[in-house]
């Protein structure tokens, strides 16, 4: 069921040296994790390789004995046009190269071009390759009429258009055996859509989530491997990890961006041979678990700063969807206020309370850091403090007054904001950019601005006049 064969299409690797072909294999499994490959040193077996299907991508050299490349780049553009061909050749020649392109290649790499171009080339066209795949399964699952399975994702409240996109995504790649990456700030809910990808993989196992963060690389290896009895010191009985729990399920590695290097080099050798051992052990096992992992971290940036292995990053990124924060996606706080009221509630065992009609619009003026986690924990709050019917806006003004609304809180300025003026403004002049700020965060709403500015509404509106004259 589960495959390590990355990425999900064949590349075919065409050369009559037989050197070349091993060492271009090495390289790209070396470099970019790819293992799904096929070695071809006779040019005539090629269209034959490709009429059985499951090619994306053909590496191909020029001068071979029997047909061209060149010949067989046209029979490919003709018979196969959705394969990509990339030419590698020993011809350093400009009118070869233009030919080539001409005929339909997608790049033209000389074999003395540093290793370095020729892999980013091929990393592009297996880029590509992905995503039109993925926009194909999508187009097919808006025209047959969005999700065919709603309910994986009914516990994830949404009215958000993104987040129906990022669900129609998941569905459209749930049965991939290759991993998934959720990305997002914490709290947006990755370990939902997790839940969801695993309910729609059809997998009948568990799903077993492990968060990394923190861990070192010898418990990192224990808890995902086990161990057997006296594998080290301690080790009295001996212990299933987390792969072999996960079997015929999904196991879901949760803040994978804080993953040590050398946690990251077991990771990498699980996702591309399938195979593991746990400790004390000279037995592989294999991996019947299909892999989800999220992080809240910039995995590209991790990567090129060097603290995320290249080929990991791109092992783990064939499908990713990132989820946007909930200050991006306001249309939701209504809908998830009334949800989380009706929970809270319930575990409180306490009648429902009221929301005031202000309250949604208080919750959009806040930038929200800690996302849809945030949220419940006021409301959760809110409602355990609560007496009566109508909810008090209270604790959410407590809340969300002590942090500003754009997040940043530059040094010296988070408890004082006029520290950093050389010169103090009037009483008069702070008073009304008070009231305006007030009033742009409740999108003019003078009650609402009454309220976070801690006054009665007829207050401020003897404020505004007075600032108006
Ligand atoms: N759209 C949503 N609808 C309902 N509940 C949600 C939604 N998004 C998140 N939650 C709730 O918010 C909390 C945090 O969600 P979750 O654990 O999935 O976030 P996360 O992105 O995985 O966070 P972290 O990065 O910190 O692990 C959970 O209690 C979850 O049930």
């Amino acid at each position: 069921m589960i495959s390590t064969l990355y990425p999900g299409f064949g590349l075919l690797l065409v050369d009559d040296e037989p050197a070349w072909l091993r060492s271009m294999a090495l390289t790209l499994e070396s470099r970019l994790g790819v293992t799904n490959l096929r070695l071809c040193q006779d040019s005539r077996e090629v269209m034959a390789i490709l009429a059985d299907g499951g090619i994306g991508l053909v590496l191909l050299d020029l001068t071979m004995p029997y047909l061209s490349g060149e010949e067989l780049l046209k029979q490919i553009a003709e018979r196969h046009p959705e394969t990509v061909v990339v030419v590698v050749s020993g011809l350093n020649q400009v009118e070869t190269a233009v030919s080539c392109m001409k005929l339909g290649a997608y790049e033209y790499f000389v074999k003395t071009d540093e290793e370095e171009r020729i892999v980013g080339g091929v990393l592009r066209a297996i880029r590509m390759l992905e995503l039109q795949r993925e926009n194909r399964e999508m187009s097919t699952r808006l025209v047959s009429g969005g999700l065919a399975h709603p309910e994986a994702f009914s516990p994830i409240i949404t009215a958000d258009r993104a987040m129906f996109a990022i669900f129609a995504y998941v569905e459209a790649v749930a049965k991939s055996p290759q991993p998934l990456l959720i990305t997002g700030e914490s709290g947006v809910g990755k370990e939902l859509l997790a839940r969801a990808a695993h309910l729609l993989s059809g997998c009948r196992g568990e799903l077993v989530s492990v968060n990394v963060a923190g861990l070192d690389d010898t418990v990192f290896a224990d808890t995902l491997f086990g161990h057997l009895r006296g594998a080290f010191t301690g080790a009295d009985s001996s212990r299933r990890g987390m792969v072999e729990e996960a079997a015929g399920g999904t196991l879901f590695l949760d803040e994978i961006g804080d993953l040590s290097i050398p946690s990251q080099v077991k990771l990498l050798r699980l996702l591309q041979e399938g195979e593991y051992f746990p400790l004390g052990s000279d037995q592989p096992k294999r991996l019947k678990a299909r892999i989800i992992v999220a992080t809240h971290r910039d995995l590209a940036a991790a990567e090129a700063a060097g603290t995320f292995r290249r080929d990991l990053y791109y092992r783990l990124r064939t499908h990713r969807v990132h989820v946007p924060p909930l200050r991006d996606r306001k249309c939701d706080i209504p809908l998830l206020l009334e949800h989380f009221l009706g929970e809270a509630a319930r575990s409180l065992g306490k009648s429902r309370p009221t929301a005031p009609r202000e309250l949604a619009q208080l919750l959009a003026t806040y930038h929200f850091p800690g996302n849809v986690r945030e949220l419940k924990a006021m409301i959760f709050d809110a409602v355990s403090l609560h007496r009566g019917r109508m909810l008090s806006m209270e604790s959410f003004i407590a809340a969300i007054g002590t942090t500003p609304a754009g997040g940043a809180t530059a040094a010296g300025t988070d408890r004082n904001p006029f520290a950093c003026f050389d010169k103090l403004p009037t009483f008069a002049d702070a008073a009304e950019l008070l009231v305006g700020e007030a009033l742009t965060r409740a999108n003019g709403n003078q009650t609402l601005a009454a309220r976070l500015l801690g006054i009665s509404q007829p207050a401020l509106s003897k404020r505004l006049k007075m600032i108006r004259k």
